[in-house]
């Protein structure tokens, strides 16, 4: 036990301990960095950029990291390029993460919820502010555990170095044996040294893994929310109510023409209508008539096989020449048109509270002072009647909270026109109504709105128009009596049919 004390507190052992720590720190931040930019090209479209990359993955992953440490220690040198030992053994180490941390990211982007990073390009994310506020949060989550492992083998894995002559812990321990013949205490000593850094490498992932976890991020946001409280102004209530629509107000939106294909299949076949300021449209249709390809058109979320969008004189997804916007120039676009659209499945971003969910717009995309962004966040929570939650994260509401969170979100960015796609199709019938209300609400207040939904009540109660949508194509339109008496056979039988499955 003497000798087992002596030589874990031995500085000779410890200085060899830091070597390891050193290429730990080195390769595994290299491999972090390199390998979240090869995660990315891993999965590009191109075949020349994906493919050299899942090649490079495929033979770093198949090879021991000891052969390709001997092996780069002694080609190197045939290219003129004379590394220190210690110098070769972090690349090797680096090199061989890269592979690793390339794969544990792509997985953690793959796992990142679609439906969060379609709200963000609707909204007008950029592609990297759509990875930091987005992707990378939630990925983090995912790739936290498997690093740790990945930490701690590497951690491990330093021991190679000494074949190529680094004086790490291992090569240390086995130095005091070879002259005092003590294999137990030193050994053990030295494997003593490796837990002791392997249970700071466990610590420190269990402070990131609660740093991120979002229970905890609540009840912190909430005490901050206590102490804030009583030095704060409170926020206006709710914006005054606008003029409601007038049938002569000029058309806010123009939907020319508009045909939609995916492959081989029109979707929507030269459909065109126009929205005045401040009416209400609600879509009807079967399912699969194409009423969210229509809403997703309007964001200039797919390509069009003809026809055109405009939102007063702002060109949806198309240069002048019409030419379809490259990726990097559509995020612009699409926030320069002032659309909000609210999701059938809230996509809310979920490692964000409600108000920060209400805030991204204002901040991320419209780059508000924080201020700003966040008093127009408050009103907008407040408007939906959810002024006392803003420091919930989207799993501790109910589902009509979160939809209602969904509509600030869209609400706080101040838009021109808010799209909603079945927002009430994914709740449960008691959380219905509320929304429906909310919406209803709104309608009053001046805004354009365009509802896609398959409830036959919640549209008559809200709509100026209903239009309604067959294969494709505008069948019918006109007020809300149209639900009564219906004049083409379609939207007959389309009425009489969801009478029956929804009794509506
Ligand atoms: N990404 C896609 N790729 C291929 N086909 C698609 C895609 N999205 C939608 N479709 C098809 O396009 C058609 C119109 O779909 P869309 O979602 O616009 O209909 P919808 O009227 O909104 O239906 P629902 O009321 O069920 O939401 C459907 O036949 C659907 O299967």
């Amino acid at each position: 036990m003497a000798d087992f004390l002596k030589y874990l507190t031995l500085p000779y052992l410890w200085q060899g301990a830091v070597i390891a720590v050193e290429l730990l720190v080195g390769a595994l931040a290299g491999g972090i960095i390199i390998g979240f930019f090869l995660a990315l090209a891993s999965t590009s479209r191109y075949i020349l950029i994906r493919l050299p990359v899942q090649a490079y993955i495929y033979i770093l992953r198949g090879t021991p990291v000891l052969l390709q440490l001997i092996l780069l220690f002694n080609v190197l040198p045939e290219f003129g390029l004379r590394l220190s030992p210690f110098a070769s053994a972090m690349l090797a180490l680096m090199i061989n993460e890269t592979a690793f941390c390339a794969e544990i990211i792509r997985g953690g982007i793959a796992s990142t919820d679609r439906n969060q990073r379609l709200a963000a390009q609707a909204f007008g994310f950029s592609m990297t502010a759509e990875m930091i506020h987005v992707v990378i949060p939630q990925a983090l989550r995912t790739i936290m555990p498997t690093l740790g492992n990945e930490a701690v083998g590497l951690l491990k894995s330093t021991s190679l170095a000494s074949v190529v002559g680094v004086n790490e812990l291992t090569m240390r321990g086995q130095a005091i044996v070879s002259q005092n013949f003590l294999f137990i205490p030193v050994l053990v000593a030295s494997g003593a040294i490796y837990m002791i850094m392997s249970s700071a490498l466990a610590g420190a992932q269990w402070w990131l893994e609660s740093r991120f976890n979002v229970d905890r991020k609540a009840a912190r946001l909430k005490k901050r929310q206590a102490e804030r409280e009583a030095s704060e102004e409170p926020v206006a209530a709710t914006p005054p109510l606008a003029k409601k629509y007038s049938a002569n107000a000029a058309d806010v939106l123009t939907v020319d023409a508009l045909s939609v294909d995916y492959g081989n299949v029109r979707v929507l076949d030269a459909l065109s209508i126009s929205v005045r300021r401040g009416e209400v449209v609600v879509l009807l249709g079967r399912s699969g008539s194409g009423k969210s390809t229509l809403l997703k058109s309007i964001l200039a979320l797919n390509p069009f096989a003809g026809g055109s969008i405009k939102v007063e004189n702002h060109v949806m997804g198309y240069r002048p020449d019409g030419r379809r916007l490259s990726t990097r120039l559509l995020p612009a676009n699409r926030a320069r048109s002032g659309i909000g659209i609210v999701f059938q499945h809230f996509a809310l971003f979920d490692h964000m509270s409600a108000l920060q969910n209400a805030m991204s717009i204002p901040r991320i995309v419209q780059r508000l002072p924080h201020p700003a962004a966040e008093r127009k966040a408050r009103r907008a929570l407040r408007l939906v009647g959810l002024g006392d939650f803003e420091n919930s994260f989207p799993h501790q509401l109910s589902g009509g909270q979160q939809q209602r969170v969904g509509i600030a979100r869209a609400l706080a960015a101040e838009p021109r026109i808010l799209l909603f796609d079945e927002p009430t199709s994914a709740l449960d019938p008691e959380l219905v109504r509320e929304v429906n209300q909310t919406i209803r609400d709104l309608s009053q207040t001046g805004i354009t709105m365009i509802i896609s939904t398959h409830d036959l009540a919640f549209a008559a109660s809200v709509a100026d128009r209903i239009v309604f949508l067959s294969k494709g194509k505008l069948v019918e339109e006109g007020g809300p009596d149209i639900i009564q008496n219906p004049r083409t056979p379609a939207f007959t039988e389309f009425l009489r049919h969801e009478k029956e499955e929804h009794g509506a």
